[in-house]
């Protein structure tokens, strides 16, 4: 890039980044010597189970925020318009099924590892491939977030590029592993603020330099960026309302309902209903989020319309080219460039230390604790702390293999949530709802799972054809009159591309379906594989492992039909949560928490639904939760 065209940092803006990095140092720091000084597993890794709700909903939105989103899209809506915006619409089921479904299975088994759940349900070798699966796609994911606000960073101002990873890299690594979860929580929420009122800012002085609210209306609708409800059906258009709205679905079920960063924060909180109202929580925030950066898009539109900054950033990506705007409109506006760039790297802070803190945990809890039962909690945390800090130098690494990679990041992302992501939530699915799953079968399921979507996923990127790319027109030409508006409007609906067929229409499956196909094709393959090698009866399944989503779904049909549907029936709800009982090969092996005196975890307080609420609704469906059977041999 040609120095002169270089933006240029104040003083007073490299001291607001500096103080992003040392407020959340001092917040791990905070919470290194407070409390119970991180000496134990269940406080460096848990939190000690005793979270509220506000926080935890701000970290459940910090986790899969990054400066991907930040920057990621607004440069989507920029060039395409604001169909991405109908993400929205993903999260209203994509939240209320982690909190109704997920939450209440999850919860009440007192896991420390989302993965633990497939042991309890399947086996040891489910387990560890669910395992291997979630580190592969969080190192992954990890180097691309902590790559994006570096290279952006450097492309407009010239700030050194692996300094700025280095330096976010490292203060992360610092405070996550000497912090713990609590503190990955609490700079989380400080973090999410700071992300908030940077995009604000953002938008406030786009709209003032832009001359107005109804001027940035007027230049992004002549501009034929406000898109309208596409339903097309094709699979291979990138961003229609079914791709988003339902395809969505699924890639906010495999982040919110079984990802071990999010499962692992409603583990945290206080109690099963804090988790739930969390959840919840996440609904408004998420949107606010999503609406923040689809405005500011559409702001940046209607300021730079025309402009074309090619030469002046090279080849580089569009995501380069929000930073260049962003710090652009405000120069001059001492502190406020500071400020966005501290939203930037907030928003990738607070999303790999998420998954340090995860990595850690699960490596702990799923491959190393069974080998060593007696391991003692001192050696348990000491090696936790490692743990983080191996998987903090390990994300520096991955940042440079990002660095060869050149997509738009938001695409990386998306695609590496539904590649990866996609099968894990397959295997979940596959246990939970259908109690003749073995273990064969899920293995089996996971493996063609991840092989299709390898398959289609690897297929787009060497043949570049993700989803047939709507046509972006240069906007200058659109604004020049409003008659060529029209005219160019008519002149591009008729423009058909030619159809990809055969393979190649395979491999340009929009993105957004990826999540929904390998989860569908985890659980087809999963099924027949058991129905071939035996499928499990109810009573061997381990109860509490199950939710009756057909039972409740067909609750109208006859007692036999839905028995043949092979469906658990939702029915005794009061004696069902008695029935969560490990049966005894399950216990001891470090895997399920031990309880006193035989106890079953249902008898604990954090179990019992306090007897004043409100909601005698919520209540039943708690009280659902199995949906099992009552077996009248099992002991009570
Ligand atoms: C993950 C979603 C879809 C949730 O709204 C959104 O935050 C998003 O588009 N994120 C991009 C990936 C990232 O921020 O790393
Ligand atoms: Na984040």
């Amino acid at each position: 890039m040609d120095p002169s065209n270089q933006k240029h940092f104040t003083v007073v803006d490299y001291v607001i980044f500096g103080l992003l990095l040392a407020a959340s140092m001092a917040i791990g720091l905070y919470h290194a010597f407070s409390g119970g000084r991180q000496r134990t597993t269940q406080e460096f890794l848990m939190a000690d189970r005793s979270m509220g709700c506000l926080p935890v909903s701000l970290s459940l939105i910090a986790s899969f925020q990054s400066a991907v989103a930040i920057i990621g899209v607004p440069a989507e809506i920029y060039t395409h318009g604001t169909q991405y915006w109908f993400i929205g619409c993903a999260y209203v089921l994509g939240l209320l099924i982690p909190a109704h479904v997920f939450i209440p299975v999850l919860y009440r088994l007192r896991l420390s590892s989302a993965y633990q759940y497939l042991e309890l349900r399947f086996s040891k070798a489910v387990r560890i491939c669910g395992t291997l699966t979630f580190i592969f796609q969080t190192v992954i994911y990890m180097g691309v977030c902590v790559y994006t606000p570096a290279f952006a960073l450097n492309a407009v101002t010239g700030f050194e590029l692996w300094g700025a990873v280095l330096a976010t890299g490292l203060v992360c690594t610092l405070y996550t592993a000497m912090g713990g979860l609590k503190a990955v929580i609490w700079t989380d929420v400080f973090q999410t603020v700071v992300m908030f009122a940077g995009q604000l800012a953002v938008i406030v002085v786009g709209v003032l330099q832009s001359g107005g609210v109804s001027e940035v209306w007027r230049k992004v609708w002549e501009g034929n960026r406000i898109s309208g409800l596409d339903l097309n059906p094709d699979p291979t258009e990138r961003h229609t309302f079914w791709t988003l709205g339902v395809g969505g679905i699924f890639l906010m079920l495999s982040l919110y309902g079984v990802n071990q960063s999010q499962v692992q924060r409603y583990l945290s909180a206080r109690t099963e209903k804090e988790a739930v109202r969390s959840c919840y929580m996440v609904f408004p925030s998420l949107q606010l989020a999503l609406s923040l950066s689809c405005v500011m898009g559409l702001v940046m539109f209607a300021r730079y319309c025309g402009e074309d900054h090619t030469d002046k950033l090279g080849p580089s990506s569009h995501d380069a080219m929000v930073l260049y705007f962003v710090m652009d409109m405000l120069q001059g506006l001492p502190g406020l460039p500071g400020l966005f760039v501290a939203c930037l790297f907030s928003a990738a802070l607070s999303t790999i230390s998420s998954s340090f803190n995860s990595l850690a945990t699960v490596t702990m809890e799923d491959l190393i604790k069974p080998h060593f039962p007696a391991m003692t909690e001192a050696k348990a945390t000491l090696l936790s702390k490692a743990l983080a800090m191996f998987y903090g130098l390990l994300c520096l690494a991955m940042a440079y293999v990002t660095h060869l990679m050149g997509e738009s990041v938001l695409q990386v992302a998306l695609k590496i949530f539904g590649m990866v992501g996609g099968p894990v939530l397959g295997l979940f699915c596959l246990g939970m709802f259908f109690p003749s799953a073995n273990s064969t079968g899920a293995v089996a399921g996971l493996g063609a799972g991840l092989a299709l979507s390898f398959w289609v996923g690897i297929g787009s990127i060497v043949t570049r054809s993700s989803g047939t790319r709507p046509l972006s027109p240069t906007c200058r030409a659109i604004l020049l009159s409003d008659n060529t508006t029209t005219a160019m409007q008519t002149a591009l609906s008729n423009v058909t591309l030619s159809r990809p067929s055969g393979l190649k229409r395979f491999y340009s499956l929009s993105y957004m379906w990826y999540s929904a196909f390998s989860c569908f094709s985890v659980i087809l393959t999963g099924l027949i594989i058991s129905f071939i090698t035996g499928p499990l009866k109810e009573e061997d399944v381990t109860p509490g492992t199950t939710y009756a989503l057909f039972g409740k779904l067909f609750r109208f049909l006859p007692e036999h039909i839905k028995k043949q549907l092979c469906c658990v029936t939702p029915t005794e709800q009061t004696a069902s949560l008695q029935q969560i009982q490990l049966p005894p090969h399950k216990e001891g092996n470090g895997l399920v928490p031990q309880y006193e005196d035989g106890q079953s975890p249902v008898e604990t307080d954090a179990f019992l639904p306090e007897t004043n609420t409100p909601s005698v609704e919520f209540e039943t469906a708690l009280l659902q939760l199995s949906g099992r059977t009552c077996h009248e041999e099992m002991p009570h």
